[in-house]
């Protein structure tokens, strides 16, 4: 049958395609240079199988927006369905259950359902100052705790005190199984499914056998959240949280409850993993960046100091009146976005898009790190400048990033991450200032830019980063609001 020609690509080899070409190793970068070149729309292959890299926004709205019934559908992941995750939103394949999950998550995290979790970030946030106050060594810690608390007491109703705590050994070892389960959809066992049925030891095997040996800890996850949950009720001592409430309306709703237990479980799983690496990485690039760039910091707390003052932390109430603080955060989104090849799509017909030729079943790529650095929308876009976002003639009035992916799988966290991660920056603004380590030479060391190349993309800077009180105040103080009273949502 004759169509029109494929999106342009590089030139690939017989039969594996590009397959010696696309190293699961930042891909990210890979394809924003080949964007360069070959344009916003790209084509690559893999032993027949099709790739489509999107580059711009713009194609990115045409194509998972305005036509979203076409690429709604996510690709088969095999060794994470392997590994368990079979109810999870996030790789549900698009129909009636994916609507059904799709539902459950809007509820829960529409915006103005999450303006009742405010509380819960407040807290959070003085606790992450607590804890960077009294030992800025652990900051990776400290930040990966407050992301993972904030997930875990609005889901499970359960409140962290510690890192030893049994949630935050789940959401670790979730965390390993998932960063290390291979390129998503690009393994060995995707592309030839028979490996699954062989032993590790077989070329391509691998990733087969490393998801059955996490099965385990994807099982825990679910279960153990359930069981904890299920004898508080018992009890009549339950939080109200995201696996209570959809309980309740089960027992209360009965066969017109339209969920099953695998489905509130594997809900409840998902927001866990989708919600907490997400959010710290993110702020630990806000770290990062304040590092590198301190005239920046000092712009956003001189902001804090005049509108804030320096007797009370910021609350969400300020946000409209600290606009560069706003500006840094959503540059923070935007210069090395946490998510960066976002998560696939999988088209489900044939179509033509500005003459190309996209074939039915192709992976589509939305990639988000060349979207958030393309040269037609962001002024010199690989330097940190939160100005930018500011109207003329001081900034350049463009456009705040799109780090939350598009159509109808947008991310349904968006309004939860955005507010954990403002309260957290404006917090750290307030109070800390943030500057290079020195060595045992007493040299300035210069933090590395470099990511993990998972799903979510992660810095690791213990050893650069200094932090120290500028403004004091007792955090335990603040604390005792909170222990004082439930959080209530
Ligand atoms: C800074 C934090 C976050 C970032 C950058 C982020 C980014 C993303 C991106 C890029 C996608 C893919 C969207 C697409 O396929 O077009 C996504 C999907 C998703 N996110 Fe987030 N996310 C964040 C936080 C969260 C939080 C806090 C939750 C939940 C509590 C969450 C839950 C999900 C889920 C369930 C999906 C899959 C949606 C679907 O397949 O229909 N995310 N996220």
């Amino acid at each position: 049958k004759r169509h029109p020609p494929l999106p342009p690509g590089p030139p690939a080899d017989p039969v594996i395609g590009h397959l010696r070409l696309i190293h699961p190793e930042n891909q990210q970068t890979l394809f924003y240079q080949w964007g360069k070149t070959y344009g916003d729309v790209m084509y690559l292959h893999v032993f027949g199988r099709s790739l489509v890299v999107l580059n711009s926004v713009q194609a990115a709205v045409d194509l998972l927006e305005k036509r979203g019934a076409n690429y709604s559908d996510r690709p088969h992941i095999l060794p994470f369905e392997i590994m368990g995750w079979t109810s999870a939103l996030t790789l549900l394949r698009y129909g009636k259950r994916f609507q059904r999950h799709r539902r459950m998550f809007q509820i829960f995290l529409d915006p103005s359902k999450c303006l009742d979790y405010q509380s819960v970030q407040r807290r959070e946030a003085r606790v992450l100052l607590r804890n960077l106050m009294r030992n800025s060594n652990s900051r990776e810690t400290f930040l990966r705790q407050f992301s993972t608390a904030i997930i875990i007491r609005i889901v499970h109703g359960h409140q962290i005190t510690s890192d030893n705590d049994p949630y935050v050994q789940i959401a670790l070892a979730t965390g390993y199984a998932i960063s290390n389960a291979g390129p998503p959809g690009n393994t060995a066992v995707d592309l030839f499914p028979f490996l699954q049925h062989l032993p590790a030891w077989f070329p391509g095997a691998y990733y087969a056998s490393f998801a059955r040996k996490h099965k385990f800890t994807i099982d825990t996850l679910h279960d153990y959240p359930l069981e904890q949950v299920l004898n508080q009720m018992a009890e009549g001592k339950a939080n109200t949280s995201f696996l209570s409430t959809q309980l309740e309306e089960r027992d209360r709703d009965g066969t017109n409850y339209p969920n099953t237990i695998e489905d509130i479980k594997g809900a409840a799983g998902t927001m866990y993993c989708a919600g907490a690496d997400t959010t710290w990485s993110t702020i630990s690039i806000f770290f990062l960046a304040m590092v590198l760039n301190p005239e920046c910091q000092a712009r956003a707390q001189q902001e804090i100091e005049s509108v804030v003052g320096p007797d009370r932390l910021p609350e969400f109430e300020d946000r409209p009146s600290l606009p560069y603080v706003e500006c840094l955060m959503q540059e923070a989104f935007r210069w090395n976005s946490a998510v960066p090849t976002g998560i696939p799509h999988r088209s489900l017909e044939d179509d033509i898009y500005n003459g190309m030729f996209i074939p039915k079943g192709s992976i589509i790529i939305p990639n988000q790190r060349g979207m958030t650095l393309d040269e037609n929308v962001y002024r010199d876009p690989t330097t940190f400048n939160p100005s930018r976002y500011l109207p003329e003639p001081e900034g350049n009035a463009e456009p705040y990033p799109n780090v939350f992916g598009f159509g109808r799988r947008i991310c349904p966290g968006r309004y939860l991450a955005d507010a954990s991660v403002w309260i957290a920056i404006a917090s750290v603004l307030a109070t800390l200032d943030i500057s290079k380590a020195v060595d045992s030479n007493g040299k300035e060391i210069i933090p590395e830019v470099a990511f993990t190349s998972g799903i979510t993309s992660l810095t690791f800077l213990s050893e650069a980063i200094h932090t120290h009180i500028s403004v004091p105040f007792d955090p335990e103080a603040q604390l005792q609001e909170f222990s004082s009273r439930e959080v209530m949502y």
